[in-house]
């Protein structure tokens, strides 16, 4: 048996101010930032030590794993980064407050742009700023792979091969792993490890910053789940 944590990030600024954030780089805020320091010395305190960790581009998850792993004095593993662990691309939405994009498309309308698999929240186009190829970090995606908006089925698809091709290896090495990333991407994450329907995932709500652990069998089935708190 082996353990998997998982982490979401720390409150951000924007998860502070209730706006769409998706790829947007925002920082954490004040109590995001001790969140991080939090859930650090909750690993430590539940004896929690790390081989690898697994992180996004986006700095809100790369401070709170830093954050984290600096607690249990294990700054010195290596971390991998990757743009697949991103949250999801919220599209046009980003930038803009929740409620008030509720107010003016209706409470229906934005839970299937929060929650359904198969709904695409409004596109930027490619002059927009926030279109990712201006980026020097997403230089290495290919045209095809930089979204102009993403549904949570995308988002899926684009985690899952990074599930499959870093994580389970060093899984099957025996590594003990630490994943720190973001509500969609984690939730992609668990729902193919659980097997979940797209009602079921659609109900998770996944807390900032609590760490989620999977008890893992060798072929890398959940034995069971629990947050430390
Ligand atoms: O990108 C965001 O706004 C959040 O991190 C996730 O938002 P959601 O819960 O509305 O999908």
């Amino acid at each position: 048996m082996q353990k998997l944590v998982l982490l979401r990030h720390g409150e951000s600024v924007w998860n502070k101010e209730n706006r769409f954030t998706g790829w947007t780089d925002v920082d954490l805020s004040e109590e995001g930032f001790a969140q991080a320091k939090r859930a650090g010395q909750l690993l430590k305190e539940n004896g929690f030590t790390f081989d690898i960790g697994f992180t996004s581009v986006l700095k809100r998850a790369i401070k709170t794993m830093h954050i984290a792993l600096d607690e249990l004095d294990m700054l010195w593993i290596p971390v991998g980064k990757s743009w697949r662990l991103n949250e999801r691309f919220y599209g046009a939405l980003q930038g803009l407050n929740k409620a008030e994009t509720i107010e003016k498309y209706g409470e229906e309308q934005v839970h299937k742009w929060r929650r359904d698999p198969l709904e695409h929240p409004p596109a930027i186009t490619e002059e927009d700023e926030r279109f990712p190829g201006h980026y020097l970090r997403y230089n290495d995606l290919t045209y095809r792979e930089l979204p102009l908006t993403e549904n949570l089925s995308e988002t899926m698809n684009r985690a899952l091969p990074f599930w499959h091709e870093s994580i389970v290896p060093a899984l099957r090495q025996n590594q003990k792993v630490i994943i720190c990333a973001h509500g969609n991407s984690l939730r992609a994450l668990v729902q193919y490890i659980d097997n979940l329907t797209d009602e079921e995932v659609s109900n998770l709500d996944i807390p900032t910053a609590t760490p989620w652990v999977y008890e893992l069998d060798d072929r890398i089935n959940q034995i069971r789940h629990y947050y430390l708190k």
